[in-house]
């Protein structure tokens, strides 16, 4: 073949793998073109580069592909400027999802967006980093496999949907290396629910905490950090929920409780095996535009100090009988790893209800822009549909966690870009 030749079928091998997200279009293609050239012609390294922007893992018939990980190498960051300007071509031919190159002005659409590369979540998802091979290769496979095939103890969540109770359509099983928690005496809560049967940690899940841990403090570690929020290095991985989902089931919008894991949480999630869509939104306005992110295998997301407070998310159910890309090890099972740090604290010294006498649920107001920011203790049996409206002021300053009568100012956070509230407020930026 001649040179020419070769690489119009280099081209045309390009267009015809990741049709189905770029749209084959004449500016798709030179945009193909300077890769190669980029990659001095190699198609193998055209197709790497490719496939770690899209973070997809294709490979055109007969090419074998070596796994690569952003070390910081001028090849890796070349990665991250086609990263930018894979987005310009990115569109999703039903229309039903965009890209957000095709946002133009940062109107809210009612289409969700999909953000496909690390530096669009991070730049449009306040709150979030985005970490791709966050574990050894075979670390990340071995858990996989050893989640997937773990039959014990795997259940249904509890929880309580305007009033009523429910139970949700994918599995659940919480762990732990802490030796309080799995002796039962420091009671995890969950959703409102005591959580007993707390598995303890294996080697993996060992192994994965301590990596997990370096990852997440070195990442607030270059971060201002927010008031309430714990700093470098005490962010622990010590307990993990599983959450276990096939292809029918789903986790609805919601946001993490931080009853005993505080205020400004930090949480880190670990994706692994099938790909689902991970879908956010801010939780005001009630219209605030969704975002679909797509975590790949053994993608860490950080959802940082702020994101409980300021934003929702959902695991999305997609149309029934859609084909899920399959993985090798997990077929179209995902495994989804939840690390919340959760702290003495408020283990120890969650408030009880004044008016009956059960526990308390920590919130922060957000719906009405005069009162937003505010942290509140409610009782639980509220939220469970019984009928008591017991409140309290949070103060985490002080030792009981509340403030002594309600009068009182208690500890409270605006989101710096919350004009809204501002105004409302009359406080200063
Ligand atoms: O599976 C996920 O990615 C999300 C899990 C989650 O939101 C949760 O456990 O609260
Ligand atoms: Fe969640």
């Amino acid at each position: 073949m001649q040179g020419d030749d070769m690489t119009e079928s280099k081209l045309g091998i390009l267009c015809d793998l990741y049709s189905d997200i770029v749209p084959r279009s004449q500016e798709s293609e030179s945009f193909y073109l300077e890769i190669l050239v980029a990659c001095h012609g190699s198609l193998n390294a055209a197709v790497e580069m490719i496939n770690e922007s899209l973070g997809v893992c294709r490979f055109p018939n007969g090419l074998q592909l070596r796994k690569r990980k952003y070390d910081g190498s001028e090849e890796s960051k070349g990665v991250r400027k086609i990263q930018r300007s894979l987005n310009y071509f990115i569109t999703d031919s039903n229309n039903r999802i965009r890209a957000v190159s095709d946002n133009s002005g940062g109107k809210i659409s009612s289409n969700p967006i999909e953000l496909f590369t690390k530096e669009d979540i991070e730049a449009n998802v306040k709150y979030i980093t985005f970490h791709r091979n966050a574990l050894p290769e075979p670390l990340a496979d071995s858990l996989l496999q050893h989640l997937v095939q773990d039959e014990d103890n795997f259940t249904p969540n509890q929880f309580h949907l305007f009033g009523k109770k429910c139970t949700s359509n994918h599995l659940t099983k919480m762990f732990s290396s802490n030796e309080d928690i799995l002796l039962g005496r420091s009671k995890i809560y969950y959703n409102s629910y005591t959580r007993t049967n707390v598995a303890k940690y294996d080697d993996d899940l060992k192994m994965a905490q301590l990596l997990i841990e370096d990852q997440v403090n070195e990442t607030i570690a270059k971060q201002d950090p927010q008031p309430f929020q714990i700093r470098c290095p005490d962010w622990r991985g010590d307990v993990v929920l599983v959450n276990r989902y096939d292809r029918d089931s789903n986790l609805d919008w919601h946001s993490d409780r931080m009853t005993s894991i505080g205020p400004q949480p930090i949480i880190a999630s670990l994706s692994l095996g099938c790909v689902r869509e991970f879908r956010v939104r801010r939780t005001y306005p009630a219209n605030s535009q969704v975002y679909v992110l797509r975590p790949p295998h053994n993608t860490l997301m950080i959802m940082h100090a702020g994101f409980q407070e300021e934003y929702k998310h959902c695991v999305h159910a997609g149309p029934k009988n859609a084909t899920l890309e399959q993985h090798p090890i997990s077929k179209d099972i995902r495994i989804n790893l939840t690390y919340r740090c959760y702290l003495q604290t408020y283990l120890r010294n969650c408030p009880t209800c004044t008016k009956c006498g059960s526990s308390m649920d920590l919130r922060r107001a957000f719906k009405d822009p005069k009162t937003r920011g505010q942290y509140l203790w409610q009782c639980s049996r509220g939220y469970k549909g019984e009928d008591c409206d017991g409140v309290k002021r949070a103060d985490f300053q002080n030792e009981c966690l509340t403030v002594r009568n309600y009068k009182e100012q208690g500890s409270r956070w605006l989101a710096p870009d919350d004009n809204e509230a501002r105004n409302a407020q009359k406080v200063g930026t």
